[in-house]
């Protein structure tokens, strides 16, 4: 699992560190690593090194400083820099210096334009970690010019702009084509990826002095490592055996998703209880399909909701669910129902682990307000709540426990926006749950698989939940593959 640290966590090992390292080794440590990812993404566009024209965009602080001695090391490759400062008096000194020494020229913003448009690569240094609030004018505008160029973007430890501890963006703000960051990860590289591009992270000696992360991201191995797999021994009940409660006569699309992603998921066996039942059986042969939840037969965990509806007999349903003391994964109307009515969860067995897997809407009516910038935090005030794990779907999704455990999964597109894509999800959290996982790590695992198999199912055109189904196995086995 990747370890992500809010910025105070970082700001507060990068103290202790500095006290016990000699002056300016930290920012050496950051600017030299910098420079290489800077000389590498010329050589990849250009071609070239020496000769080449970087431009810094340098802010009064350290990340400006990191640009100007990135400058200085970037000049004995033989590579023309140019500092545009944005407050010449306030720039780093002993970065301004070093950089001038090494023969780099600094000007100031009212001679940017000139500069920016011929460079071959644009390095933004103007704010790091200490960013607050939304750019200030000078820096917006210096943004703004950079983005007339064609020239690729390498943001210095995060985008310009981009909140550091949400990934929010609040006016003009860089889109990175690369960031470089220094450490550890932090969570606008998770949030934010569109506005990071590709992440280099470069150790500077600061993870012994952090303790655990604030969030996580799970690698391949990782949901390897949890995703179950027969042994000799096991039978299809031992797996786990998965009951889906899920759509209707009129809409029976969400039961057949749903139960299609469980059959993918794990190998075991599916149960499938709701007025959907004949759909899902001639469709998905291998389910036990019933009319309804009350004579299903045994499960190990439930999935509730998606197009149950939110009346009487969704209620009922949910609540007779709830009360079987096995893990329950509550989507879509479910989620409705329990944001109206909470009472519902009355019927909840105390410890036996519940998935809530809200969007931004179901949010809103589970907490009476949004989920706001702060994603992370929403989801774990939502998981504190309602003592649950919450999934907070989005483009990136973010799992929260109610221990406060906080996972971000890794987006690759947006292909997944399309409808009945929440079904297929709940049902992945459904298999894994019944497999006995970790309900947080079941959320989390299933996510990421979710989005591996949107992207495979898509291939850079427009999907469906359908074909999403069908390239779980496909996710799975390049996971597995990917971690032997
Ligand atoms: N502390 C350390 O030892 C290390 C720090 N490093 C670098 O230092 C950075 C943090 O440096 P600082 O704490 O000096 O702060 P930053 O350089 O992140 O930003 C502070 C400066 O930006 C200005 N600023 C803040 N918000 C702004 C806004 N919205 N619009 C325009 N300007 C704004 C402030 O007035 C201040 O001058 C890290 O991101 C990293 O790049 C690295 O060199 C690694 C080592
Ligand atoms: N822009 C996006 N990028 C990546 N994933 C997205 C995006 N929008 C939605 N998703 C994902 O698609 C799924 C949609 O679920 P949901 O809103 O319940 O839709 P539905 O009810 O149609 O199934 C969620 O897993 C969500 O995280
Ligand atoms: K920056």
């Amino acid at each position: 699992m990747q370890g992500i640290w809010t910025t105070e966590r970082i700001r507060e090992a990068e103290d202790g560190l500095l006290a016990v390292t000699p002056d300016g080794e930290l920012m050496r440590r950051a600017a030299f690593g910098l420079a290489t990812q800077v000389a590498a993404l010329l050589a990849e566009r250009t071609a070239a090194v020496s000769g080449r024209r970087v431009v810094l965009l340098v802010g009064s602080g350290n990340n400006g400083g990191d640009a100007l001695w990135a400058g200085a090391f970037l000049r004995r490759r033989g590579v023309s820099v140019t500092a545009v400062l944005l407050s010449p008096d306030k720039a780093h000194p002993a970065g301004l210096a070093a950089l001038r020494r090494a023969g780099g020229r600094s000007v100031s913003t009212a001679d940017g334009p000139q500069w920016i448009a011929k460079a071959d690569v644009v390095v933004d240094g103007i704010v790091g970690i200490s960013a607050r609030g939304s750019l200030r004018p000078a820096a917006a505008q210096l943004v703004e010019q950079a983005e007339q160029v064609e020239a690729p973007v390498v943001a210095v430890d995060l985008p310009s702009g981009v909140d550091p501890d949400t990934g929010a963006v609040d006016g003009p703000h860089v889109t990175a084509t690369r960031t470089v960051t220094f450490g550890a990860l932090k969570p606008v590289h998770a949030l934010a990826p569109q506005e990071c591009g590709e992440v280099a992270l470069v150790d500077i000696g600061l993870r012994p002095s952090l303790g655990e992360p604030d969030l996580y991201r799970l690698e391949l191995a990782d949901i390897a490592g949890a995703w179950p797999v027969p042994g000799p021994e096991d039978d299809k009940y031992s797996q786990g055996v998965v009951g889906i409660a899920a759509g209707s006569a009129a809409y029976p699309g969400a039961a057949v998703l749903a139960s299609g992603s469980a059959v993918r998921a794990t190998a075991g066996m599916v149960r499938y209880a709701g007025h959907a039942a004949d759909v899902v059986r001639a469709r998905w042969p291998e389910i036990v399909a019933t009319g309804s939840v009350t004579d299903a037969g045994r499960v190990q965990a439930w999935v509730v909701g998606p197009g149950i509806g939110t009346g009487t007999e969704g209620r009922d349903v949910l609540s007779h669910i709830l009360g079987q003391g096995v893990p329950v994964c509550a989507d879509a109307d479910a989620t409705t129902i329990i944001a109206r009515s909470s009472e519902v969860l009355d019927a909840r067995d105390p410890g036996t682990p519940l998935v809530l897997t809200p969007h931004a809407g179901e949010y809103e009516r589970l907490m009476g307000h949004g989920p706001g910038a702060d994603r992370p935090a929403a989801a774990r005030a939502a998981a504190k709540k309602y003592d649950a794990v919450v999934l907070l779907k989005g483009h990136c999704t973010v799992v929260a426990a109610p221990d406060g455990r906080a996972s971000v999964n890794t987006p690759r597109g947006s292909w997944l926006a399309t409808a009945g894509s929440g079904d297929v999800l709940t049902g992945l959290v459904g298999s894994l749950l019944a497999a006995g996982l970790d309900p947080w790590l079941a959320a989390s695992a299933a996510a990421q698989v979710h989005s591996l198999a949107g992207a495979l199912a898509a291939e850079d055109v427009p999907t469906s939940a359908s074909a999403l189904v069908d390239a779980i196995p496909a996710a799975l086995r390049l996971i597995r593959a990917t971690s032997h």
